[in-house]
């Protein structure tokens, strides 16, 4: 990887020592020296003060004050430094090779959170992951593509938007915790999804995609509908998603169906991020004691086969449930408590991994009437 412009303003004399003490700072996320995965883009002096520019090619926000830290520390073993100005900044890669249909063009990256099986909590990573990033300082957007239980509304407590078009063509998206949402509920009736066939369900998904008013948003997060069948596949096909997420438990027969998924989207080329496992385990509140409700290892052992990262393992909380029942997800109900700070370590994984992903969209989107 290497960084889109370097301004480099330093003596050659302290401009190898300088690289050299950067390099050896591994970012755990790029799992490579800061210079090495292209983050060093500015360098100057004035003085003894050093002014030290580093842009991340994923959200990370919240670790800020301790790179600054360290790299601070690092540096001060020079002696032509007693000062380190460091300000840093993060940009997301931009899909590099848009189709000539592009329907989304203020949208960098685009992340399918799927799962093969109902009911794992796919719902509940893809809302906590797209505010994770939020915090870690992208902006988000979240199309909640689950058209057999919608649930984004009411996890982000907007259930009463209704989506306008000012203009007859393009429609409004709902606001909430910093993020933008878009849901196949806002437009839906009560039975309305079940009797959608697999084309014409994953046909009007993209065209809610790309007909709605999203703002200039670094990453898109979509909640896609449980399973592996048709809707799934098509929708795969129909979005240039750059990245997927599959979300399962740890007990064998959803770890069956996911990883169905995992080989979904291999069949269509879409890169997969990584594995969340859900419900991983769960912590008495009053003793302490850990147990593996849903058997333990099996997001790691698939992540392993797959050779694709374990992102994160969540626990079964009952805060988790109740936070998203409120409309007010964990992320933002508890920033500071350790679920918010699983869903940041796993969200900056993402990110990572799509910088580190040489993404092109899977295919190009190109909506026709009666699909
Ligand atoms: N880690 C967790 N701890 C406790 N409850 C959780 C956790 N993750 C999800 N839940 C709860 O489990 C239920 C199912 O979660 P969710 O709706 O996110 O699953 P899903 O896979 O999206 O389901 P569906 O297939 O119906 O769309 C919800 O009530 C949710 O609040």
């Amino acid at each position: 990887m290497s960084s889109a412009s370097q301004h480099y303003r330093l003596s050659d004399d302290l401009l190898g020592p300088v690289l050299a003490i950067l390099d050896a700072h591994q970012d755990p996320y790029l799992a490579q020296g800061l210079v090495s995965a292209g983050c060093v883009n500015k360098l100057d002096i004035e003085g003894k003060r050093l002014l030290l520019g580093l842009v991340y090619p994923y959200p990370c926000m919240t670790q800020y004050r301790d790179t600054v830290m360290t790299v601070t520390k690092a540096l001060a073993v020079l002696d032509a430094i007693d000062e380190v100005e460091c300000e840093i900044d993060f940009q997301p890669a931009t899909i590099s090779a848009l189709s000539a249909v592009d329907p989304l063009p203020n949208v960098k990256q685009i992340i399918a959170v799927a799962s093969g099986k109902g009911g794992v909590g796919k719902s509940t990573t893809a809302v906590n992951l797209a505010l994770a990033l939020a915090a870690e300082g992208a902006k988000v957007g979240i199309l909640d593509a689950d058209i057999y239980g919608p649930s984004i509304p009411l996890m982000l407590g907007v259930t009463d938007f209704k989506p306008v078009s000012p203009d007859g063509k393009m429609m409004t998206a709902a606001e909430a915790h910093g993020i933008t949402a878009q849901s196949i509920g806002f437009m839906l009736g009560q039975d309305e999804a079940a009797v959608w066939r697999g084309p014409m369900a994953a046909g009007a998904l993209a065209q809610l995609l790309s007909e709605t008013q999203w703002p200039e948003l670094d990453y898109m997060v979509i909640d896609m509908p449980p399973g592996t069948g048709d809707i799934q596949l098509t929708l795969s096909q129909k979005v240039p998603v750059t990245g997927a997420v599959v979300v399962t438990t740890p007990q064998d027969i959803a770890l069956a169906d996911a990883k169905k998924g995992v080989s979904m989207f291999q069949k269509v080329n879409i890169p997969v991020l990584g594995i969340v496992e859900n419900m991983s385990f769960h912590v008495c509140t009053e003793c302490g004691h850990k147990e593996h409700p849903f058997g333990s290892d099996g997001g790691r052992k698939m992540a392993e086969r797959y050779q694709v990262p374990l992102l994160g393992e969540l626990p079964l909380k009952l805060n988790i449930r109740e936070d998203v029942d409120n409309g007010v997800p964990t992320v933002v109900a508890d920033p500071d408590g350790e679920v918010a700070a699983i869903y940041r370590d796993i969200a900056r994984r993402v990110g990572a991994q799509l910088a580190l992903t040489q993404v092109t969209p899977s295919v190009s989107i190109n909506i026709s009437e009666d699909e």
